[in-house]
C-alpha cells in the first residue's frame, strides 16, 4: 500500500471513531501516525535532485511572496497588474505551468511576486504540480490566497488543509512548548499553564509513537495534540496568509460586504471593465493605469507590505544628511531589525568598530537616543553608527535640512526633529 492510501486508510478510521474522553487516546496516536506519513510523502523520490520544472526561482528583493490559489481565480492577472511582468492569463483552467517571478517596487523596497500553477484538492498528495507550488509557498514570506468571490467558499478551507498537510501553518504562531530530545534519562515532563486540551498520558504515548523515550517536554501555554505533533515533528512553517477575493465585479455589493469582513481577508478586482454591477466602477476605469481597471490593489499592496513586516532603515553618515534614497531594509520575523542587524547589513565589521550608535525615528525615546546592539529598530528609523575611534562631530548640534534635501526630511523633521 502506498503512502496515499495508508493516510486515506488512518483518515477513514479516524472518521468512524467517536469523539470522548475513552478514544482521545487512540486519535491522538493516529494524529501523530498520520503526521509521520505526511512528512515521509514530503521527502524527495530516491535519485531526484527535487524542484525542476522551472520551479527553481532565485529569491530577489527583500521579501517574496506567492500567489496560491485554485485554477482560473486570476492569479496571473494579478501578477501582470502588480509587476508589469506579464504572465498569461486565460479563461481555461492550468494557463499557467511554471512559476512566474515579477517584482513590486514599494515604498522604496522590492518585493517577489510569484506567480504559479493553480492547485486542486489533493494537492498535497502530488496531484497536478501541487507539490511544486507547495514548495515555493513554504519557500515564501507571505502567500495570498487568491480565491474567486464567485465561487463556494468552501475553496478557502480545502486550500488551508491542503498547505496544513505539508506543514504549512496560515496565520498561526508557533506553539509554546519546549521540546529536546536527550539521549537518556527518560521523559522530563512539566507544563507552566493548566492544560486542558492534551495530558501527560497522551503526550507520552504520541512520544512513543515517535519511538522518542528520552526527552524534555515542556509546556508554556494550553496547546493540542496537533501542536505538539507540529513540535516533534519540527519542520513547520508559520507564514502570514492574506485571503484575496478576487473577481467581485460579478458578485453582489451584499457578498462583497462579507466577505470582506472576514479575518486576514481583503477583496479586489482585476477587472472592472467587465460587466460590473458598481456604477463606481466605469469612473474607476476611466483612467489609463492598469491599476486604475482595478479595485481595491492599491490597498491590496499596502496590506502586503504591512504584513512583510519590513524594517526600512536609513543610514546618516556623520556630518551629512540621512540617505533617504536607499533603505537599508531588515525584518523582524527574519533576520532580525536590531542595530546589530542593521550593522551586519552595512558591513559586516562594523559590528567591531562601533562605539554606540545614534538613533531617530519611532523605535528612539528621544532624539537622538544613544543606543547598543540590542536596541531593536522601527521602520523608518535613522541610524548613525559613532565608531569607537571616532568621536561624535560638533557636539551635539542640530543637523538641518538643506533647502534641496528631499521633502520627506523635512516631513521627518516635523514628526522627529533630527539632531546631530
Ligand atoms: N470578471 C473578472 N474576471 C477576471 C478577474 N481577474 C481575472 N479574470 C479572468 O479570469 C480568467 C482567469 O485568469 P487567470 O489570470 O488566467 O487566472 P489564473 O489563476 O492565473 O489561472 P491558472 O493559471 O489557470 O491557474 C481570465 O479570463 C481573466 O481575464 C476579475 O477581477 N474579474
Ligand atoms: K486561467
Ligand atoms: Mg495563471
Amino acid at each position: 500500500m502506498g503512502i496515499v492510501e495508508r493516510i486515506k486508510e488512518i483518515e477513514a478510521e479516524m472518521a468512524r471513531t467517536q469523539k470522548n474522553k475513552a478514544t482521545e487516546y487512540h486519535l491522538g496516536q493516529l494524529k501523530a501516525k498520520i503526521a509521520k506519513l505526511r512528512t515521509q510523502l514530503l521527502e524527495p523520490p530516491k535519485g531526484s535532485s527535487g524542484g525542476g520544472d522551472g520551479f527553481e526561482v532565485t529569491k530577489y528583493g527583500h521579501g517574496r511572496v506567492a500567489l496560491i490559489g485554485f485554477p482560473s481565480v486570476g492569479k496571473s492577472t494579478l501578477l501582470t497588474m502588480l509587476t508589469g511582468t506579464h504572465s498569461e492569463a486565460a479563461s481555461y483552467e492550468f494557463t499557467t505551468l511554471t512559476c512566474i517571478p515579477g517584482i513590486i517596487r514599494y515604498n522604496d523596497t522590492k518585493i517577489q511576486l510569484l506567480d504559479l500553477p493553480g492547485i486542486i484538492e489533493g494537492a498535497s498528495e502530488g496531484k497536478g504540480r501541487g507539490r511544486q507550488v507547495i514548495a515555493v509557498a513554504k519557500s515564501s514570506d507571505l502567500v495570498l490566497m487568491v480565491l474567486d468571490a464567485s465561487k463556494s467558499e468552501g475553496h478557502r478551507q480545502i486550500l488551508t488543509k491542503e498547505l496544513e498537510a505539508v506543514g504549512l501553518r496560515l496565520n498561526k504562531r508557533p506553539p509554546q512548548i519546549y521540546f529536546k530530545k536527550k539521549k537518556s534519562g527518560g521523559i522530563s515532563f512539566n507544563t507552566t499553564a493548566p492544560l486542558t486540551r492534551i495530558d501527560e498520558k497522551l503526550c507520552y504515548q504520541i512520544l512513543h509513537e515517535y519511538k522518542i523515550h528520552n526527552a524534555e517536554v515542556l509546556f508554556r501555554e494550553d496547546a493540542t495534540v496537533d501542536d505538539f505533533i507540529d513540535v516533534i515533528e519540527g519542520n513547520r512553517r508559520y507564514i502570514k496568509c492574506v485571503y484575496v477575493y478576487n473577481k467581485i465585479d460579478v458578485v453582489g455589493i451584499d457578498d462583497v460586504d462579507r466577505l470582506a469582513r472576514q479575518p486576514n481577508s481583503i477583496v479586489i478586482s482585476c477587472n472592472l471593465k467587465a460587466s460590473s454591477c458598481f456604477s463606481w466602477s466605469s469612473r474607476m476605469a476611466e483612467a489609463g493605469n492598469p491599476i486604475q481597471h482595478s479595485l481595491n490593489l492599491d490597498r491590496l499592496l499596502a496590506r502586503m507590505w504591512d504584513e512583510m513586516g519590513l524594517v526600512r532603515v536609513y543610514s546618516k553618515p556623520q556630518g551629512q544628511q540621512p540617505d533617504f534614497d536607499e533603505p537599508f531594509v531588515l525584518s523582524a520575523d527574519r533576520g532580525g531589525c536590531t542595530v546589530e542587524d542593521f550593522c551586519n547589513h552595512v558591513h559586516r565589521t562594523l559590528v567591531k568598530d562601533m562605539k554606540y550608535a545614534l538613533v531617530w525615528g519611532t523605535s528612539a525615546r528621544h532624539y537622538p537616543q544613544h543606543c547598543g546592539l540590542a536596541h531593536r529598530l522601527e521602520d523608518e528609523d535613522v541610524v548613525q553608527i559613532v565608531k569607537k575611534k571616532e568621536t561624535e562631530e560638533g557636539g551635539r548640534g542640530r543637523f538641518k535640512a538643506h533647502s534641496n534635501a528631499p521633502a520627506r526630511i523635512a516631513d521627518r523633521e516635523k514628526k522627529a526633529p533630527l539632531k546631530q
